[in-house]
């Protein structure tokens, strides 16, 4: 089935990314609509919340997962009949996708204004947003150069760097403590984001909050590239966000492990970069400073404060 299928499959990373994860998620909500064989709306509703918390407990930083999991069920607010409920939801899942495929289109736009010919880039992990401001200069004939991190533990660089390669464009492969060695050479990081909260921090791949410290020294400029669905709303609540760690497996293997009885290996995936360190955050809706994303939160989100509590 689908669902079970795409929940593994965002565990396990075979589906990363937190704008592809949540495309994904709500691709499988509508097929899982689509195929219950329920005829009492209410049950429908209640089977449909069991399958949504399915899909948001699989990982728990990216926002973008349980925002768009969200966008959808709101659907079931209100209906009279099983068929009207999943043509509800049916409708509010294409539309959440075409959405986030068009953001993540304008983003590149934007995004690809703050990129200069002659710059050197820096980029971390593998964002579709951060890239797709990356392919979008290029296409406009600007000529760059960029920096790529290896991203240790899951090794993302590896997806980056082809990306690059492919688009011809002439990229530098590092390790990612090398960051402060080059970090004098770079005119601005670009990277993506997998949550934003409502101070403007940003919740990214492991490192990258030790690249935004490094750019800020060296005065280079940091930019994230992210939708509006992966601001947190219930960061305005004081609510944290959750930092997931992973199986202590991906950075040493268990029989290595096994033979160090007195070592613990820590495995997070993702850190908190502050807003001070940040330029610039390129929404679709356009780009602003780290300080506004209260108003992103309030004005296009659309969560009503009664169901942040
Ligand atoms: O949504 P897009 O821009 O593709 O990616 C945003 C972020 O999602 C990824 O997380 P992971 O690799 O799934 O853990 C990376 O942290 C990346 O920067």
């Amino acid at each position: 089935m689908l669902l079970s299928g795409t929940a593994a499959s965002i565990k396990n990373m075979e589906i990363r990314g937190a704008g592809r994860i949540a495309r994904a998620a709500v691709e499988a909500l509508a097929d899982y609509a689509e195929n219950l064989d329920v005829s009492d709306p209410e049950t429908f509703k209640q089977e449909m919340q069991k399958a949504a918390d399915i899909l948001t407990a699989t990982r728990p930083t990216a926002v973008s997962l349980p925002n768009a999991v969200r966008s959808v069920m709101r659907a079931l607010d209100s209906f009279d009949s099983v068929g009207a409920a999943r043509d509800a939801v049916l409708a509010r899942a294409a539309e959440f996708v075409d959405h986030s495929e068009h953001a993540v289109e304008r983003i590149a736009a934007i995004g690809a204004r703050h990129i200069s010919d002659g710059d050197v880039l820096l980029t971390h992990c593998n964002s579709e947003a951060a890239l797709g401001c990356i392919l979008e200069a290029h296409r406009q004939g600007k000529e760059f150069e960029v920096y790529a991190t290896e991203v240790r533990p899951r090794g993302q660089g590896l997806i980056t760097i082809r990306t690059l390669n492919d688009a011809g464009i002439r990229t530098n492969y590092i390790v990612d403590s090398a960051v402060r060695y080059f970090i004098n050479d770079v005119d601005l990081v670009v990277v993506g984001a997998d949550a934003i909260a409502v101070n403007g921090a940003v919740v990214n791949k492991i490192g990258t909050a030790q690249i935004a410290h490094a750019a800020h020294e060296a005065r280079t400029n940091v930019i994230v590239a992210a939708e509006t669905y992966k601001f947190a709303p219930r960061t305005i609540l004081g609510e944290l966000i959750e930092i997931e760690e992973r199986d202590p497996d991906e950075v040493l293997p268990r029989e290595a492990a096994e033979e160090l009885p007195f070592v613990r290996v820590r495995n997070p995936a993702f850190d908190v970069t502050p807003a001070e360190y940040i330029d610039l955050i390129v929404t679709e809706q356009g780009a602003i400073p780290p300080g506004l994303a209260f108003t992103v939160i309030r004005d296009y989100l659309g969560w009503r404060i009664e169901e942040l509590r």
